[in-house]
């Protein structure tokens, strides 16, 4: 059994991330939502494009009004209406303004604006009341963005503020990296799918869903193999098969030590280079990892079947060094976590994001129960995370605290992390919680 940090560091270094240019994709800009920029974005455009008033009000020049007060105001003609979209024709001499909307261009020779409720307008002049600051509510061409300058850094998820930022800078197509592909099986003879009837002995395959969900969350596409059976010959079979057509392949169940507990043997009978067996992670401790180099990048008939395949389909995942393979522990919530903690970090580094974004969201909360351990292997207990004042509270999901019990999985949002050599945490004292959903 390794710790979970070292776990988490030989997955993180086994991962490489897609290629800027041969794993990315044009899209319309808002098909690109909740996509990762591939390549950063610059624009040939200041911003504001031009100087331009951020109030309703008057252009005038500063000069004209610094001394002026209600007592003794300065009064100004008209000369022009600037409305928004309009490109001024005059110029403001002293002792002149222009009448300015929000968001309108500032006419040459002002460069003031005073607010309307400053002034009083009589016909073609107005009266100006209080002294303004110099280049007050002017805001100034490329204030904001310096054509020429990088806009949106590559590796960013594009979200409501990015897809503003994208659309003004007149990005009608984006280059976002490609979906990792994630081929998902569950291996066990007691599993159904969940539309047949269930047999004595026999339970639904709902780490398949959990899964796909996860994996649909990270932004990825899961490729659902369905339930495998405890047979070396079928598990060699789908394994092949979903190395074939993936970036990462996940199964669940089969990697304890019970006598049908296979995936382990057939990996490496594949040619599997297996680098984690077993974590000192509750629950989740027999989490298998391994690499398989990417056959396109080999010789002979597999190599020319993955060729082929990347020909017809330009989707198709060749860049990446080798395939890696999560064999996660059946037990759903050991699936879960195991998940969460490993699966996910991997997922984002393979997907473009920087490597700020790859590792999981801890917060610190304040525990609302005593918390307790075996203190054998750091434990991640499923449970409510709120914030209370401003202030995370943790309380442990109702029920029993099994990995085998889904059923009061659902509702939790955070796993409280007790770590190794821990048995005891008592209700108040300040834990860690790991976000999830
Ligand atoms: N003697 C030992 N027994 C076990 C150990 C051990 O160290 N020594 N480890 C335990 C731990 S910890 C875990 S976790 C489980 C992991 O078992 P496997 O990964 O081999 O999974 P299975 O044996 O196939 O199944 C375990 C459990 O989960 C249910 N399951 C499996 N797949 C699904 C699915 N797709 N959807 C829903 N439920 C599923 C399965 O029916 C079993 O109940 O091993 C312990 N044993
Ligand atoms: O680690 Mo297992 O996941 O305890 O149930
Ligand atoms: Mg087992």
């Amino acid at each position: 059994m390794i710790p979970v940090e070292q776990a988490e560091t030989i997955i993180l270094s086994l991962v490489q991330p897609l290629d800027v240019d041969r794993d990315s994709e044009m899209l319309p800009l808002l098909e690109a939502r909740g996509r990762i920029l591939a390549g950063s974005v610059t624009s040939d455009l200041d911003f504001p494009h031009w100087d331009n008033s951020a109030m309703d009000g008057y252009a005038v020049r500063y000069a004209d009004v610094q001394a002026c007060s209600a007592e003794s105001p300065v009064t100004l003609a008209v000369i022009e209406t600037i409305p928004a979209g309009y490109q001024p024709q005059c110029v403001v001499a002293a002792g002149q303004a222009a009448r300015i909307l929000t968001g309108s261009v500032m006419p040459a020779g002002a460069d003031t604006i005073v607010i309307q409720e400053e002034t009083q307008r009589d016909g073609d002049r107005v009266t100006i009341l209080a002294a303004p600051q110099p280049q007050a509510f002017v805001r100034k061409r490329a204030a904001f963005y310096q054509a020429g300058q990088p806009l949106l850094p590559s590796g960013l998820r594009l979200q409501a503020p990015e897809m503003a930022v994208l659309a003004a800078a007149q990005c009608a197509q984006v280059k976002v990296y490609r979906q990792p592909r994630v081929t998902i099986f569950s291996t066990g003879d007691e599993l159904v799918s969940i539309d047949q009837p269930l047999q004595p002995g026999e339970i639904v395959d709902s780490n398949q869903y959990a899964l796909a969900s996860l994996v649909i969350q990270a932004g990825a596409i899961p490729v659902r193999l369905g339930v495998v059976r405890d047979e070396p010959e079928a598990l060699k079979q789908a394994i092949a098969i979903a190395l074939d057509q993936s970036d990462i392949v996940l199964s669940s169940g089969g990697v304890s030590v019970g006598d049908y507990d296979y995936v382990e043997d057939i990996l490496a009978e594949l040619g599997g280079n297996i680098h984690i067996r077993a974590v000192a992670v509750k629950p989740g401790k027999p989490l298998t990892v391994a690499t398989f180099e990417r056959k396109a990048e080999g010789r002979g008939q597999e190599a020319e079947k993955a060729r082929a395949l990347e020909a017809a389909d330009p989707q198709f995942p060749l860049s990446n060094a080798a395939t890696l393979y999560f064999g996660l522990p059946g037990n759903p919530v050991s699936a879960l976590v195991t998940f969460c903690r490993f699966v996910e970090p991997a997922l984002r580094k393979l997907s473009g994001l920087p490597e700020r974004a790859w590792k999981p969201t801890f917060v610190r909360a304040k525990t609302q129960v005593d918390l307790r351990s075996d203190g054998k292997r750091e434990s991640y207990l499923w449970g409510h995370l709120d914030l209370v004042d401003g202030l995370y509270e943790f309380a442990l999901a109702g029920g029993s605290p099994s990995s085998g019990n889904l059923i009061n999985l659902a509702g939790t949002n955070g796993l409280a992390v007790m770590p190794m050599g821990k048995t005891h945490i008592s209700s108040g004292e300040s834990i860690y919680v790991m976000q999830i959903g």
